[in-house]
């Protein structure tokens, strides 16, 4: 986040009801593209990814009621490359992982390495069939080869600005 003097510079790139449409959205594709699955594992991604994690959860629930769905919140710190913190555990059995597809939710994907510390928090606990990845804003800047399957909204971005979930009020905004 770069900051200007004493002030910081705000853009609304998503207002309530963009964020709304971009998940009933993506709930519908990741039925299309996962072709009914009898269960789901979805993983909020602490700590932003957990009300978009809940909300996909509702709306697969209402729309697909033969689907079951398992929810759940990750934290993966014990398995960040920067600031780890050994003693996170994560409250998942290991039936909610093992042979089942996941579905990790966040809300920004930047370099990756959050998800790369998440696969590694997943394979901790059981081994998945598949694990995909959905997130509301993809802002590009990758430092790994992770891609995901399910976007919310592209947004093209410059190396020192910083898109933020604004939880209180549920919106996307970009600061620089
Ligand atoms: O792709 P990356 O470079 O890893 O960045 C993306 C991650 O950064 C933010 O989380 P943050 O680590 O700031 O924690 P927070 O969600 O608790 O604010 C965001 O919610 C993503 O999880
Ligand atoms: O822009 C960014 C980069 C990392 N994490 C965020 O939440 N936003």
């Amino acid at each position: 986040m770069e900051k200007r003097g004493n002030y910081i510079m705000t853009k609304e790139i998503m207002d309530q009801n963009q964020i709304k449409r971009s998940l009933i959205r993506i709930s519908y594709e990741i039925i299309e593209k996962l072709q009914n699955p009898d269960e789901l594992t979805l993983l909020g991604i602490k700590s932003r990814g957990e009300s978009l994690a809940k909300t996909v959860a509702q709306l697969l629930e209402q729309n697909n009621p033969e689907t079951k769905i398992n929810l759940y919140d990750l934290d993966v710190r014990k398995h960040r490359d920067d600031d780890r913190q050994e003693d996170v555990t994560n409250d998942i059995p290991k039936d909610a992982i093992d042979n089942k597809t996941v579905i990790l939710i966040d809300d920004v994907l930047f370099t990756g390495r959050t998800i790369r510390a998440a696969l590694d928090s997943v394979s901790e606990i059981g081994r998945a069939k598949r694990i995909c990845l959905a997130v509301l804003v993809d802002r590009g800047h990758r430092e790994l080869p992770i891609r995901p399957d399910f976007i919310g909204k592209n947004i093209p971005t410059s190396i020192n600005e910083h898109v933020q979930l604004q939880l209180g009020d549920t919106q996307a905004v970009i600061l620089n």
